[in-house]
């Protein structure tokens, strides 16, 4: 107990070793799981390195207080795009940067994707990433603490990621949003998570919250102090150094990674460090392509414009970047059924508080968005209507109702409270890139989603848009009273265009920009790794985080991301068994 307890065991840049078997470079959602599972293995010496901070105050357990909107900044990290051509603005690209990464700063959210979207992947060249083969990894991190959960859905057992039900905030809102939903045709689903249930209709969302209803972010759940401590000989922590380039020699005609270079935050302290086995890239969408291009990975033409030499072109890295891009209705409603409340009324935030602190419930759970309308539509009519048809069809818009406003600013009217619905594009056409701007790893990096950029992505938002109004319909009609504040003109193609290029947004699920593909895979130029997740051309080189996915799945993409990690290092140990 404090005074006496051990402080979180982080190693300094200067105490690091010359060598480790596995370098981690990230210590985000998949970083903390690799970090796990890898220094399990008996006398294995790990080092995870971490560019952001520890961080980890009562405020940053907090689900609403460490949520993005309500963060400080202090652990997330803002990147602002170039201007869009189809929307002419940029955006705030948000992400974690603390161990845990994203999941720091997330909602929490915990969705697989379809059991059909993964066989996909593996039809497209990925042996080993079909339904059957990623299932057990799912279930092996969680710990579902819902009473009575199937244990043939959700992993029961496992001793990491925390997962439980959204308890109902805003009730009257909700069950309203769902009665309109059935009236329609769009059933309500009892568990999205489960791979029987029908991909089309809405339902309530499962959170990573622990049993204290503390947010569960990866390094509460994988990397927690007293593992860290019992580990502390084999798994070194090291967190604000920035990992600038992996260091890559030539064989013969072999390209072995070697170690990394890396430099703490404040730019004092610097180190080679060996890795003896491998080393995994885990540092996100946007971090993992942009140690690559430092390290000479990556599109041949434009490290040469930066004056890196290339070590292997790999056009694909950096490129097919993808995101789930959103557009936002939003309604006025009584105050007390929206999080705008907690800002307006004082008094609210401390009854919410005390709820919190003595119950676990109310609105510091962070209930943004409790509830997910899955539809396809290639099943809607003109007016926006689900229409009974082929069962199989995987939904492409995933519509998101929040208790606040979700359209692209936080300077709204707050006068009342605010419903919104972000109609999120589930399967986007349109495919971006990063870019380096410069070879000074310190410089800003050229990320340029090229949002609706492909024309075929904006049919499926104005079929979405349409039946968001279908459901305001409905709840009018059960008799809940929505004022429009912000609703398309008219429902033409040209007043929805409008309004899709005024009130958009990113949904923060980028993806794709390592992709897993075969390595001559016409779509894309490429892939970056192999179904083994190893960079192509490159020995010793993993890459196991959200940039991996060959395509962004139709889900939130946390727990997509974990399992990434978590076949990651079953691969690792398989190949180390096999070779001993
Ligand atoms: C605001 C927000 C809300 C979201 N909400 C949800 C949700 O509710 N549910 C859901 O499923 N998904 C959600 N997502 C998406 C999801 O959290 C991410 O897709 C996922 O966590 C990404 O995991 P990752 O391991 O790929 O990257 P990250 O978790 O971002 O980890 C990358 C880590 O690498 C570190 N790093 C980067 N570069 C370097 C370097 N050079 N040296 C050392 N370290 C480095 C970063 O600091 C970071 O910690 C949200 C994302 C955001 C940003």
């Amino acid at each position: 107990m404090w005074p006496f307890s051990n402080a979180y065991p982080e190693v300094r840049v200067s105490d690091i070793q010359d060598e480790y078997d596995y370098i981690i470079v990230g210590g985000g959602t998949a970083g903390c799981v690799l970090a796990n599972r890898l220094s399990a293995i008996p006398r294995t010496t790990v080092l995870l390195v971490e560019r952001g901070p520890l961080a980890d105050s009562w405020a940053s357990r907090v689900p609403l207080f460490s949520s993005d909107f309500a963060s400080n900044g202090s652990r997330t990290q803002l990147r602002t795009t170039e201007h869009q051509p189809e929307t002419g603005h940029s955006y705030e690209l948000l992400n974690g940067s603390a161990l845990g990464g994203s999941t720091r700063v997330n909602q929490m959210i915990y969705t697989r994707g379809l059991k059909a979207e993964y066989d996909m992947w593996k039809a497209s060249g990925c042996p080993g990433w079909g339904w059957n083969d990623v299932k057990a990894s799912f279930l092996k991190s969680e710990k579902c603490l819902d009473a009575g959960a199937d244990s043939d859905v959700h992993g029961t057992l496992g001793v990491c990621f925390r997962l439980t039900l959204c308890c109902f905030v805003f009730t009257k809102v909700l069950v309203r949003t769902i009665d309109a939903c059935e009236d329609i045709g769009l059933p309500k689903v009892d568990d999205v998570n489960s791979p029987t249930h029908p991909a089309i209709g809405c339902g309530l969302l499962h959170f990573t919250r622990d049993q204290n209803q503390h947010r569960h972010s990866t390094y509460r759940a994988f990397l927690p102090k007293d593992l860290a401590l019992s580990r502390r000989q084999n798994l070194h922590i090291v967190t604000n150094a920035i990992v600038e380039k992996v260091q890559i020699e030539k064989h013969s005609d072999k390209l072995v990674a070697r170690g990394i270079d890396l430099v703490s935050r404040s730019g004092k302290e610097m180190k080679s460090v060996a890795a003896r086995k491998e080393i995994i890239l885990c540092a996100g969408p946007f971090g993992s392509p942009h140690i690559l291009m430092l390290s000479g990975v990556g599109p041949a033409d434009h490290l040469k414009e930066h004056g890196i030499a290339v070590v292997k072109d790999l056009p694909a890295v950096g490129s097919n970047l993808e995101d789930h891009f959103g557009v936002s209705i939003a309604y006025r409603v009584p105050m007390a059924h929206s999080l705008v409340a907690l800002e307006k009324r004082p008094w609210i935030f401390f009854i919410e508080l005390f709820r919190y602190l003595f119950y676990g419930t109310g609105m510091l759970l962070a209930p943004v968005l409790q509830l997910a309308i899955f539809a396809s539509t290639l099943l809607l009519d003109h007016q926006g209507l689900p229409q009974k048809g082929n069962a199989n069809v995987l939904p492409d818009i995933e519509i998101m109702p929040m208790a606040y406003d979700s359209g692209n600013s936080t300077n709204f009217d707050k006068s009342t409270g605010v419903y919104s619905f972000l109609n999120v594009l589930l399967r986007p056409k349109s495919k971006g890139t990063v870019r380096l701007s410069s070879s000074d790893p310190n410089a800003a990096l050229r990320i340029d989603p090229r949002y609706l950029s492909n024309p075929a992505d904006w049919a499926p938002l104005r079929a979405s848009l349409r039946l968001t109004l279908r459901i305001a319909d409905g709840m009018r009609k059960h008799g809940y009273a929505l004022d429009n504040m912000q609703v398309p003109q008219g429902e033409d193609d040209e007043s929805l265009d409008n309004f899709i290029r005024r009130r958009n947004r990113t949904a923060y699920h980028y993806s794709s920009t390592c992709r897993m593909a075969p390595k001559e895979d016409a779509s894309g130029g490429g892939g970056v790794v192999d179904p083994q997740l190893k960079v192509f051309g490159v020995e010793g080189l993993r890459v196991a985080d959200s940039s991996v996915f060959t395509w962004v799945l139709g889900a939130h993409l946390q727990a997509p991301t974990v399992c990434v990690a978590e076949r990651c290092a079953e691969m690792v140990v398989e190949e180390r068994s096999m070779k001993e």
